[in-house]
């Protein structure tokens, strides 16, 4: 079973854009834990956003999911009942939450049915008390541990991807086994969350099962986070040697990859997208060309290579896609899939 907590101790920054980075432990559990934390320049949006947090109704969908939501005064979605526990299950908010929030959702936490824990709070905090203009919520995740569910397919047409996430998923700790399908899916335009949820709901139905699909951006601050999502095109286009001229008119050489993952565990469940990013700069090509545009991007944290002159190890321990990885293992390890959970 997964409970949350949502505690208003931490200011809200002013930075437009929020996603989930992993922070340590809470409440004694040792468990991972999830904080809101600014991210920037994500294209195609100009409004604040949240990462990891369920919606309702997103057009063309009836199912909640997981992705980013703007934040506002009104918009604290998760405190917006009085009922002091989960309507269906009964469970009591965690003891010692200092907020006295109650919990967090829903069927993407471990819970088979998608109403379970649904807009639940406890404590006597009205609703607009997780403001923007205040303070912004810390979610943790206080889960027993279940295996996660069995097999998840990771749907991709890339074989590079494809073998670091194999490489990630099974030196981790604790190691997940995965299965794989070599499909070309469709990919809409818009933000790599939004591709990557689609992504997922098309693997889930040629797959039938729990899948795993990603998308990869590189995105130029100088640009406004252009290529992003559609860096595979502008690559074919110009070729590696050629992605920096991009940047000829622009100082500014600064860039982000970004890994983003989506998870949906069958036909008609909600799609939970999980984001890992890494910091660098476009630099001119150095390196074994082998996988995409590795020569010309140099990780902040790479000791001045880039991807491409580092081997795999290294890559892997600070790149978007490890990063991304290391929160995917989290949500599935503690029931986040829904697999191996007796919490009915
Ligand atoms: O089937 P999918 O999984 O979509 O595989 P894809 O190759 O189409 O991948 P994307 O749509 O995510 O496009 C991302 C582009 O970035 C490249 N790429 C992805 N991850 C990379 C990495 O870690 N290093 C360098 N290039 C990468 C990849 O080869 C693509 O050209
Ligand atoms: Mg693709």
């Amino acid at each position: 079973m997964i409970r949350e907590c949502w505690s208003p101790s931490l200011r809200r920054p002013t930075a437009p854009h929020f996603r989930v980075t992993p922070v340590q432990g809470h409440l004694g559990s040792g468990t991972p834990r999830f904080r809101d934390t600014p991210v920037q320049g994500h294209p195609g949006s100009g409004t604040p956003r949240f990462r990891d947090t369920p919606v309702q109704g997103h057009p063309g969908s009836g199912t909640p999911r997981f992705r980013d939501t703007p934040l506002s005064p009104n918009n604290a979605v998760h405190h917006s009942t009085t009922a002091p526990s989960c309507s269906l299950c009964g469970s009591m908010p965690i003891g010692g939450c200092p907020s006295r929030a109650a919990f967090l959702p829903t069927a993407t936490l471990g819970h088979r049915s998608p109403r379970h824990h649904t807009l639940v709070r406890g404590g006597s905090r009205p609703s607009p008390t997780f403001s923007a203009r205040t303070r912004f919520p810390t979610r943790a995740v206080v889960a027993m541990a279940s295996p996660p569910p069995s097999p998840i397919t990771f749907v991709t047409g890339n074989a590079n991807k494809l073998s670091e996430v194999q490489a990630i998923l099974s030196t981790g700790d604790p190691p997940l086994v995965i299965t794989s399908k070599a499909l070309d899916l469709p990919e809409l335009q818009g933000t790599p969350a939004a591709i990557a949820e689609a992504k997922a709901r098309a693997a889930v139905e040629a797959v039938g099962g729990p899948v795993l699909v990603e998308d990869t951006s590189l995105a130029f601050s100088a640009l406004g986070g252009l290529p992003g999502p559609y860096i595979k095109w502008f690559l074919e286009a110009l070729g590696v040697d050629r992605l920096g001229t991009l940047l000829a008119a622009h100082e500014d050489k600064s860039a982000h990859a970004v890994c983003t993952f989506a998870y949906c565990g069958g036909v008609g469940q909600p799609v939970t997208v999980l984001e890992g990013r890494t910091p660098g700069v476009i630099v001119e090509p150095r390196g074994e060309t082998r996988f995409g545009w590795d020569p010309v991007f140099q990780p902040d944290e790479g000791g001045g290579r880039t991807y491409a002159e580092m081997p795999a190890a290294a890559k892997n321990a600070i790149s978007h896609r490890g990063r991304a990885l290391a929160k995917v293992r989290a949500f599935l390890h503690t029931g986040g899939g829904g697999g191996g959970s007796d919490d009915s």
